[in-house]
């Protein structure tokens, strides 16, 4: 059997850099990527015709094309993937690697606006070709400061199928390390300009039940800081319900009025994303390890936990909403078979065709019937559920690890669940990673006709407490009673009495009645452990919302000129009582709704919303004397610039960023007018700075760019991290022209050993501890 995944425990197609026994310990030679019980179990499951097994067998032994997208806010993906075509694509056209011709990079087809990229080259190739390291460096910059995502084509997907709009609530089940919560945080943000980001309406839940890899989310996910965002810590399977009060429900007024007022609701979501932990073997071509340790009984073990978190994600969906359920695994038992159990469950929803959605995506329908193995050596004798409990002796079968929701439906439910909707990829179709997609849909409410006797608050709070009474299939043993639990599971739909009403409670979020808890999940918890022991053990600061008369939030107001719509009271501090404030948090109305309604430790909210202003620390602030020491900070600027006054911000021109790229402190005297008497005349304190579009020396700033300085006595700081001043030099100027990059330059010519090649991965792996086997190395690895 497979593992047990324990709490802190990750699945094995969890992405990123894994310990697990599925980490790529070593490269295998292509002769040994063989996996008898492999190639037998995928045989037998018939998930190609015969003329493709070949060549899906030879494209999972070849090494996978390295893949990019260009992330971030739409208009500046596509400035910056402008410079990828125009500048740097038309320079590899020609490169010639030990004698042979290299492709240059290609946009991937099915990617919208050509934002995806692939190179078919080995990697030593990207590090060591010459021709290439330009491109590298710029690659590995921007990957740093969040422009460009290095991710496997296929985990691409899944938000594509999701489409998350601005307005949409949304989860991202089992999110760590980030790459898809990334490209959900870019849909939320759909309407961010270059400089400025939007506040969307929405909300983005990204959450991990692995500790440690939520802090790989939360720093892949503040590149692209969002109000609307919060990580939690949860098992998935037993997420619990989010309170919320009836003002942020969007039912129709006049049910408003009868049914809502200072009641909560559980919160349900427009979109959810299931990327769930699966056994990983669509991965192989990125670690060959799994072809010595591949076992079919990994994904039999896994199957119950992915259907269990299937099922709480269509517990949590409002109507109308949609769920995307994803692996990079082939296992039908740990794709097929979750949804086929999950639909079966849980009524009211159904797979949607998008086989159309993407132009140029090749994909295979999912599957309608496969055999599952009862042993590691590949035993798929028992057709049915039934024959395989015949065949165990009375005291095996208790204890059997298998359950029906292992097999296939028959042909009649799969055709009518519409199995053939699922997604599959293979790796030699497009020359990518294995992959299964899913699209579920919830269906609206079915109108009635009108209803005879008035609706009244009681029936629908009677309603939801039948609800909360109810018990809940999440569990694969439930499972075997699904199709017995329908009847009762239709009454999530509105009562007869109260449809005919247009899109009223029941399609939005869930009313919670004084009286009954909130539609939580069954937890059963492990022998001596309790939901407050769970809760009890987590240790991450609580949020506080900070009043909007505050003296640091009116000294910011002040200082940075805000504008009367700046949302002061939504702003928040990670504290504890009496600690200093460093730092000053923005969130959006949602999100402040739900850390005010819910206990943090028991949603255990790891962070939420983003960073906007810092106290400025050590003697550069006592001694200049400001009255104000918080300064905005540049991951927090694009979310206050909107609100930021003409008294706080600074006019200059390209030259003046080119010598505050130069140099770490440049003199206010060495500026030309009239950026110098401007800032001279300024007092001490933190600016924010619009540089206008012009042409230097050859390099062109095409857009304004708005970054934050700090002004002291004599000199001007830009306040930017050394990866992002970097990351811009490169973009801008075409080279590094940093005060850090010299300085690392001399510090390489000291020493003789090191070679210009390795240098660029050096300086990366010493701030970010990155795999030097990368070859465009990022903070996190994709998923
Ligand atoms: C396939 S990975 C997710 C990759 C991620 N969506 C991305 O694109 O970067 C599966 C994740 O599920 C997490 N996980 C495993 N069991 C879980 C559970 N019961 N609840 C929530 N997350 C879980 C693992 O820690 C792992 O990070």
């Amino acid at each position: 059997m497979a593992k047990k995944k324990g709490k802190g425990s990750k699945g094995k197609g969890s992405g990123g850099r894994d310990d697990s026994a599925w980490a790529r310990t070593d490269v295998i030679e292509r002769q040994h990527m063989h996996n008898e019980r492999l190639e037998k179990y995928y045989k037998a499951q018939n998930i190609l015709p015969d003329e493709e097994w070949e060549p899906f067998l030879n494209a999972m032994r070849d090494p996978l094309p390295t893949t990019f997208r260009v992330a971030g806010s739409r208009q500046a993906a596509r400035l910056l993937n402008d410079i990828i075509k125009d500048v740097h694509v038309p320079h590899l056209g020609d490169v010639v690697f030990e004698g042979e011709a290299v492709s240059p990079p290609q946009q991937i087809p099915w990617y919208p606006d050509g934002l995806a990229w692939q190179f078919n080259v080995a990697k030593k190739v990207l590090r060591k070709s010459p021709e290439f390291k330009k491109f590298h460096s710029f690659l590995v910059f921007e990957t740093e400061v969040g422009n460009v995502s290095r991710q496997e084509a296929v985990s691409m997907l899944p938000p594509l199928f999701l489409e998350v709009e601005p307005h949409h609530r949304a989860m991202d089940m089992c999110a760590a390390p980030g790459s898809k919560t990334a490209q959900l945080l870019e849909a939320l943000h759909a309407h961010d300009t270059i400089t400025a980001s939007s506040i969307p309406s929405g909300l983005l839940i990204a959450n991990d039940s692995d500790y440690k890899r939520t802090h790989l989310l939360i720093h892949q996910s503040a590149r692209l800081p969002s109000p609307a965002l919060m990580v939690t810590n949860l098992d998935a399977s037993i997420f619990p319900a989010i309170k919320i009060p009836s003002e942020l429900t969007t039912f129709s007024a006049d049910t408003k009025a009868r049914v809502a007022a200072k009641k909560q609701y559980q919160l349900l979501f427009d979109r959810i994303l299931c990327d769930v932990p699966c056994s990983g073997d669509g991965t192989l071509r990125k670690n060959p390890g799994i072809w010595k340790h591949w076992s079919p009984m990994d994904g039999n073990g896994l199957h119950s936990l992915q259907l269990r978190i299937l099922q709480r994600a269509m517990r949590m969906l409002k109507k109308g909403g949609r769920i995307v359920y994803s692996t990079c695994s082939l296992n039908p038992v740990e794709n097929e078979a979750v949804v086929a159990a999950a639909l079966k469950s849980i009524p009211g929803f159904e797979l949607v065709d998008m086989s159309n959605h993407l132009p140029g995506l090749v994909h295979r329908p999912g599957l309608t019937s496969w055999k599952p193995t009862v042993s590691k050596e590949i035993n798929t004798e028992f057709a049915t559920y039934q024959d395989y409990v015949q065949s165990l002796y009375d005291s095996q079968r208790a204890s059997s690890k298998m359950f029906e929701s292992h097999w296939p439906p028959s042909a009649e439910e799969a055709e009518n669940l519409g199995l053939t909707r699922c997604l599959r990829i293979y790796p030699h179709l497009q020359n990518t990673g294995g992959f299964f997609i899913a699209i579920l849909h919830k269906k609206p409410p079915v109108r009635a006709p009108p209803a005879p006797t008035k609706r009244t608050a009681d029936a629908v709070e009677g309603l939801d407490t039948a609800d909360a009474k109810k018990p809940k299939l999440d569990t694969e043993a439930d499972a075997k009673d699904a199709e017995g639990q329908q009847a009762d599971d239709a009454d999530e739909e509105l009562p007869e009495e109260a449809a005919g009403e247009p899109t009223s409670a029941m399609e939005i979020d869930q009313p919670i009645s004084a009286n009954a808890a909130p539609a939580e999940p069954k937890i059963r918890f492990k022998k001596g452990k309790t939901a407050e022991g769970a809760s009890a053990h987590f240790k991450e600061n609580p949020y506080t919302f900070i009043e909007p008369d505050d003296p640091i939030v009116k000294a910011c107001i002040d200082s940075f000129d805000l504008s009367s719509d700046f949302p002061s009271s939504n702003m928040l501090v990670r504290n504890p009582a009496g600690d200093t404030v460093r730092s000053l948090y923005m969130v959006n109305d949602i999100v402040k709704s739900i850390v005010k309604h819910n206990d943090y430790a028991r949603i255990r909210l790891m962070t939420s919303g983003t960073k906007v202003f810092g106290k400025q620390e050590g003697t550069e602030a006592k001694r200049d004397g400001v009255e104000s020491h918080f300064r905005v900070l540049a991951e927090g600027l694009p979310v206050v610039l909107p609100f930021v006054g003409p008294r706080a911000v600074v006019h200059a021109d390209f030259a003046a960023l080119r010598v505050l790229m130069e140099a770490y402190y440049p003199l206010t005297s060495g500026f030309a007018d009239p950026f110098r008497s401007t800032i001279e005349a300024k007092a001490n304190g933190s600016y924010v700075v619009r540089f206008q579009p012009g042409k230097l020396e050859g390099a062109t700033l095409a857009h304004e760019l708005v970054l934050p300085i700090w002004k002291s006595n004599v000199s001007v700081t830009l306040m930017l991290d050394k990866r992002a001043k970097s990351a811009l030099s490169l973009r801008i100027f075409g080279e590094d022209i940093t005060s850090a990059a010299r300085d690392a330059a001399a510090r390489r010519n000291q020493k003789s050993e090191a070679t210009p090649e390795v240098a660029v991965d050096a300086s990366v792996q010493e701030d970010d501890n990155v795999d030097a086997s990368d070859v465009v190395p990022g903070v996190v690895d994709e998923a």
